[in-house]
């Protein structure tokens, strides 16, 4: 259904992508992992239009859509959510939501909005503004937002990124079962390896922008290159946690990975 095919993107020397290629079928849940900087959201861009690759070809359903202009985007049925949020902070959760229907046909689309609030537990705070919300609940207003214009693909960058242990294995159930219901396919940005090999189908490595791995979540753990890229270093504090634990808080993490990235380059 998305068909990445040799895309390359340079900012001045360096490579942010450098020819990847992969694919992700209908319904399938894609795990896309790799150290910071490997190249994770600059792909996002790519796939939304925000960065133009500087070769390659990105097709949806058989459609160009490096050819498609960006705001056509939710119309082809690809949806994302942010890494750091992209919320209207003044609107109220239920507008947040609202808004992600405006590619879709007016009929219906506040009673949808209503139904994905309640299915993602959102009814009580649906009136109120986005701004001053918990950071766990703007997560799911992000993911209620994605969902309004009834996507075939969602793009998630670091859905758990801020989360409590808790609410990490309650995001993993929801998005199973979210796609389980709604039939879309997912692309899986994500540090926390439990969620990821949790609840994927297939996972892509990435590492300086190239492609190292592209196979079963089972696989990852025992396959040399990932381990020696990314998951051989979770002792630094800057890598993620090999075992299923998420004892690590995250703010840390994200402390530490912009330095552990110059150390690696
Ligand atoms: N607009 C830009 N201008 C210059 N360099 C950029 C730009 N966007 C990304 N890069 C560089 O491209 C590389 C890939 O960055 P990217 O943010 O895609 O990594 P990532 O895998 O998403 O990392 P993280 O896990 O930390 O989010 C990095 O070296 C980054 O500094």
């Amino acid at each position: 259904m998305l068909q990445v095919n040799e895309v390359a993107i340079h900012f001045g020397g360096v490579r942010a992508l450098d020819g990847v290629t992969f694919e992700v079928e209908p319904g399938q849940i894609l795990g896309l992992i790799g150290p910071n900087g490997a190249g994770k959201t600059t792909l996002f861009n790519c796939i939304t239009r925000i960065y133009r690759p500087t070769a390659g070809t990105i097709r949806f359903d058989g459609r160009d859509l490096l050819t498609t202009p960006p705001h056509r985007l939710a119309g082809t049925g690809i949806t994302r959510t942010f890494q750091n949020l992209a919320l209207f902070g003044t609107l109220t959760v239920f507008e947040n939501t609202l808004a992600g229907g405006l590619a879709r046909s007016r009929t219906g689309a506040r009673a949808r909005a209503w139904e994905i609030l309640e299915r993602l537990d959102l009814v009580d705070v649906a009136g109120r503004p986005a701004a001053g919300l918990p950071f766990g609940t703007l997560k799911r207003v992000e993911l209620a937002r994605a969902l309004m214009a009834g996507p075939r693909l969602v793009l998630l960058d670091e859905p758990a990124g801020g989360l409590t242990h808790s609410e990490v294995n309650e995001l993993g159930r929801l998005l199973v079962s979210l796609r389980d219901e709604y039939g879309f396919a997912a692309l899986l940005v994500e540090h926390h390896m439990g969620l990821v090999l949790g609840i994927s189908d297939h996972v892509v490595a990435l590492d300086f922008g190239q492609k190292i791995y592209d196979g079963t979540p089972a696989g990852v753990r025992e396959d040399d290159a990932v381990v020696a890229a990314y998951l051989g270093r979770a002792k630094s504090g800057a890598r993620p946690e090999t075992t299923e634990s998420d004892a690590r808080p995250e703010a840390a993490e994200s402390d530490a990975r912009p330095e552990a990235t110059e150390a690696a380059r």
